[in-house]
């Protein structure tokens, strides 16, 4: 299907990102042109302090942009105020303080909150999207469980189902296969790109894993000296736009084997 305007759920114009504190601004990127279309699995890549989490941050309205436009839907972000905006677009933050004395239903649960009145009170409506967002993760065995007594995979899981539970078409996480071993962080991601697939939503995640991305993302955005480049791992490769995002006196990207490799 052609990638026409109706299909992309997010699209930014001029945007720049960075910090104010009083009147001195710190550009992280500037001229950022993206446009995220449905049903993509994207991966933001960069090496550490290039700027993936303020890029999430700005995005999800949690940090003031410095200039620029943000669309959700072709509705202006600046328009939208939070209870829409939590409609739009759900984040997962892993190192988010969250009290893990709740069972997984319970924080699953949290993520209808925009949709419940203020005293919480589940509709039919809402134990039907936090039942489907049980099974869809895989997790419905894991309902009455405390999030302390799961495994760190189990619980990325739980907040990937709150996310879906949110029931938004764009889902943003922070690096969610941190601490997660090679399988585990395989099946986090598997599981991002079936949830794109079967539910059309779009999922943008910020990552290290690069080899992994490369195999299983539609997109890659990758920022690298305050610039933001993004295509598919084909056009990224085939443009060389691999090659130089790190030193290469450790690693460097081969090019038949399309992965980063360790320099011997
Ligand atoms: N609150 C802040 N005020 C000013 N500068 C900040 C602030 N938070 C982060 N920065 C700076 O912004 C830059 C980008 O940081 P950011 O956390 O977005 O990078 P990142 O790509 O997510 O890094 P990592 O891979 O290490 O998580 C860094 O130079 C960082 O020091």
């Amino acid at each position: 299907m052609r990638k026409t305007e109706q299909h992309i759920i997010l699209r930014t114009e001029n945007l720049s990102i960075g910090y104010k504190h009083k009147k001195e601004i710190t550009v992280i990127a500037r001229d950022i042109n993206l446009k995220l279309p449905e049903g993509n699995l994207i991966a933001v890549i960069g090496v550490n302090g290039s700027g993936k989490t303020t890029l999430i941050k700005t995005l999800t309205n949690n940090l003031q942009k410095i200039e620029g436009k943000v669309f959700i839907k072709n509705i202006d972000l600046d328009e939208l105020d939070n209870l829409s905006t939590s409609k739009m677009i759900s984040l997962v933050l892993t190192n988010q303080l969250i009290s893990k004395n709740l069972t997984a239903f319970e924080l699953i649960a949290l993520g209808r909150q925009p949709y419940t009145n203020w005293l919480g009170t589940l509709t039919k409506e809402d134990l039907y999207k936090i039942n489907e967002a049980l099974e869809l993760v895989e997790i419905s065995a894991l309902r009455d469980r405390k999030c302390h007594e799961i495994s760190d995979g189990q619980f990325q899981k739980v907040l990937i189902a709150r996310a879906l539970a949110q029931d938004t078409p764009l889902l943003i996480l922070d690096e969610p296969t941190n601490h997660l071993d090679l399988y585990h962080k395989v099946s986090i991601l598997k599981l991002l790109k079936k949830l794109c697939v079967e539910t059309h939503k779009t999922i943008l995640f910020a990552s290290h894993e690069l080899n992994l991305a490369l195999q299983l993302c539609d997109q890659l955005i990758i920022i690298k000296d305050k610039k933001l480049i993004s295509g598919s791992p084909e056009e990224l490769i085939n443009g060389n736009e691999l090659t130089s995002l790190f030193n290469d006196d450790l690693v460097y990207f081969n090019e038949s084997s399309k992965s980063f490799q360790i320099k011997q």
